[in-house]
């Protein structure tokens, strides 16, 4: 078995890691309150949606375990951002079995019925779990401290001193702690990115999901994103990233999976994926993006 096999015990070595802002406490266990023991933290079969009667997602299967990053690689329109959506409750699955944290999304059995959530039961699920966007959207009047502290402050109602003492370590960990006090307009788009990554992990999420993180930034300021991600990793966060970065995913990924058409068409281990690719869909999508091309 190789490092890249090697999954969460992989992770396990990583802890020694000793760059700056490296956690190094065991992470608390990320299944979620109502999961059953060894239960994943995504649990997708079949997962089906659409927009207007038009499908989108056609029956995604796609599982993550406790610590593991998922890397979501695939063609525009194919439905990565959909799926990306649908595991924090945005959007609705319309088909099959989304379990994500231990709870069925959007729905909880009780008396032998499903009962939809409450928006007070949605808000409570999508605390656990932190989202990065290709945009960064962080509040343009605030500092990056305050953008960070804002979400404790007023979704977990910590005390305004307690959540930016908080906040400030989430900066650190992100290596932007002599940064805290500008605005937005201030920061670069890869330190932008680094703060809203820093938000949300102070909400002390289960999962983080990221989608396109580094698409919206230039060249040169992608690898200090990426390397925050890895970080995280490191830590033995558990990650769902969809990227087109072929190479992170190749690094940092536990899993692969390669979307087309609203389905998972291969999945497997980076390394065999990249390097070997089973469906021609995949083949085809690997070569455009090494020869620099927009996949389409
Ligand atoms: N809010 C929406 N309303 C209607 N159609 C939508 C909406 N969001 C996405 N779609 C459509 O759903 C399909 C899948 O979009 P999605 O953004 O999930 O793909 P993607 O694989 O993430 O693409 P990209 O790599 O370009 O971000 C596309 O055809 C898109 O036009």
């Amino acid at each position: 078995m190789n490092a890249r096999e090697a999954g969460p015990e992989r992770r396990q070595d990583r802890r020694q890691d000793t760059r700056p802002g490296t956690r190094t406490d065991p992470r608390p266990d990320t299944r979620g309150p109502g999961a059953a023991p060894g239960e994943p933290v995504v649990l997708a079969r079949d997962v089906r949606m659409g927009y207007g009667g038009v499908q989108v997602l056609n029956g995604v299967d796609f599982t993550v375990a406790p610590g593991e990053v998922s890397c979501v690689i695939g063609p525009s329109g194919s439905g990565k951002s959909t799926f990306l959506r649908c595991l924090n409750g945005l959007e609705p699955v319309l088909g099959g079995s989304l379990r994500v944290l231990g709870e069925e999304v959007g729905h909880t059995l009780r008396d032998g019925r499903y009962h939809p959530w409450t928006p007070k039961h949605f808000a409570a699920f999508r605390r656990n779990i932190g989202m990065v966007f290709q945009r960064f959207n962080l509040f343009a009047h605030q500092s990056a401290l305050d953008n960070v502290a804002c979400g404790p402050v007023h979704v977990l109602g910590l005390a305004p001193a307690k959540a930016r003492e908080q906040a400030m370590e989430q900066l650190e960990r992100v290596g932007l702690a002599a940064h805290a006090h500008k605005r937005p307009h201030q920061l670069s788009g890869g330190q932008q990115q680094r703060v809203a990554i820093a938000r949300a992990l102070a909400m002390n999420p289960a999962l983080m999901l990221f989608d396109e993180p580094t698409s919206a930034l230039d060249p040169e300021l992608v690898d200090e994103v990426l390397e925050v991600m890895r970080g995280l990793a490191a830590d033995g966060m558990t990650m769902v990233v969809v990227t087109h970065e072929i190479g992170f995913a190749g690094e940092v990924g536990d899993w692969l999976a390669f979307f087309a058409d609203g389905v998972v068409v291969e999945h497997g281990r980076p390394a065999e994926l990249l390097a070997d690719p089973r469906h021609e869909r995949t083949r085809a999508f690997l070569s455009s993006v090494r020869a620099g091309k927009t996949p389409a």
